[in-house]
């Protein structure tokens, strides 16, 4: 019984050591715990393997009658084992893209950023597994490392050296063997799916390389103008060029905080699980785009029809929502690692074409996506930026600014040096909120041309 007690009384004085600090009482504990990566791998550790111990043992001595009112009221709100998983690979993402330091992250600083969170060697053997099971061989080799340092130091150690050993030998002799087959010297040897020159520039961009030249940053610059619209005379937008061709502008201070806390709330109680197309047309839920989304309609609330005449006033192209002009707004939210690998956003003229005629007819009659317009809903505290490898473009989050861009050629082909991605959120959430414009109903507003290169 004893033993039992101490259990449970460890498991709360952790719980308060951590999450429950009185410095994170306040509006400031959903940064804090929730957008920090390592408080909410924690967290979900200790609301599964840790919570399932406690509740067993609780079970077994009968020390509380209620215990499974108690289980059947949270039992929808409690992370299970694929939350842990996807957590974990969250953490694994965070350190490949940004090149963390795995001692630093263990002793629970995140890129400078100093938090409350220490690693035990039982966490890092965890993550050790964690990426040797999804091909991140040389990550687990330090991850398990990390692990002996921490069982040796650790007073009451949560994982034995020799419980640790055998899988450290097993990464070590993989990584070995690859090195000689393929001669690498990386200790961070990855076999993973994906690479691709776009995704190594996508990771370099995300972790804050220049990849523009000095000659292409120079036709950079910001200018003001009312576009001849009514709506901008008394208030101009400032435009910031990004990239000048292809195209892809700032529009700066183009949302109100009301109106950004009023698309979130909307937003909040339908979001689920962020879903791509297949190739069969039908959708799953996404691995390479990791994010919570929702959909809504100008009938939703009448912020949304302001916002689209703004959309409209800025971009020159229709938004009208009800004539398939433009989709319906899309909001995404991303937590902990979220990101969407590159892609483009056009979905027609993705396709090879003789296979074009295959896209659903709802697709063809509105057309391609011509252009994107996203707006930034929050303030990212690390991580989360917009890239375009092939542009050497980065995009960093500015709450309330839009970045837009053309997908299409006035021919009606992709332009592919648009491939884009959102970088893995390090710190701290983000939101978006996308409008995609539809190709028909821009007929008067985006003259086609045939120069396959307008
Ligand atoms: O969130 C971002 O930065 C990019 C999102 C995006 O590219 C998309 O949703 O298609
Ligand atoms: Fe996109």
């Amino acid at each position: 019984m004893e033993s039992k007690l101490y259990e449970i009384r460890s498991y709360l004085s952790e719980f308060s050591d951590t999450a429950g600090r009185s410095e994170f009482a306040g509006t400031y504990a959903t940064d804090e715990i929730i957008g920090n990566p390592l408080q909410a791998f924690q967290l979900v550790k200790r609301l599964t393997i840790n919570w399932r111990r406690i509740e067993t043992e609780m079970r077994r001595e009968d020390l509380w009658k209620n215990i499974e009112e108690l289980t059947d009221t949270y039992q929808s709100f409690m992370p299970n084992h694929e939350d842990l998983h996807g957590a974990a690979l969250a953490l694994v993402r965070l350190q490949d893209t940004y090149n963390l330091n795995m001692s630093d992250l263990a002793n629970g600083q995140i890129y400078g950023y100093q938090t409350h969170v220490e690693m035990t060697a039982r966490d890092c053997l965890y993550l050790g597994k964690h990426s040797f099971n999804n091909g991140y061989y040389g990550y687990s080799i330090e991850w398990f490392e990390e692990a002996m340092i921490r069982a040796h130091r650790e007073g009451n150690a949560t994982a034995s050296v020799d419980e640790i050993l055998p899988f450290y030998h097993m990464a070590t002799e993989i990584v070995s063997t690859f090195t000689s087959i393929f001669g690498t010297k990386s200790s961070r040897l990855k076999i993973v799916e994906g690479e691709s020159d776009d995704y190594s520039k996508y990771q370099a961009l995300c972790r804050g390389e220049t990849l523009k030249t000095p000659k292409e940053e120079k036709d950079l610059r910001c200018y003001l103008t009312d576009r001849g619209h009514p709506l901008l005379i008394l208030q101009p937008i400032k435009v910031e060029v990004l990239n000048e061709k292809p195209s892809v502008v700032m529009f700066h201070n183009l949302m109100t905080e009301y109106e950004m806390e009023t698309y979130k709330e909307l937003a909040t109680p339908m979001l689920t699980r962020a879903r791509v197309q297949t190739e069969d047309n039908s959708d799953e839920i996404s691995k390479v785009r990791t994010s919570q989304t929702a959909w809504f309609s100008p009938q939703s609330h009448k912020v949304v029809d302001n916002i689209n005449r703004r959309v409209e006033a800025v971009t020159g192209l229709s938004a009208d929502m009800d004539k398939s002009h433009c989709e319906l707004v899309q909001i995404a939210n991303y937590g902990m690692g979220g990101h969407y690998v590159p892609h483009y956003d056009y979905l027609i003229v993705d396709r090879p074409p003789d296979e074009r005629h295959l896209a659903p007819a709802r697709e063809v009659a509105a057309g391609d996506r011509t252009a994107t317009l996203m707006f930034y809903l929050s303030q990212v505290i690390r991580g989360g930026s917009t890239v375009f490898p092939r542009l050497g473009t980065k995009v960093i989050p500015e709450k309330g600014s839009a970045v837009f861009w053309y997908n299409l050629y006035r021919n009606g082909e992709g332009i592919e040096d648009t491939v884009h991605g959102a970088c893995p959120v390090l710190m701290g959430e983000k939101w978006v909120a996308n409008y995609w414009i539809r190709e028909i109903g821009q007929i008067f507003n985006r003259k086609c041309s045939l120069d396959p290169n307008e």
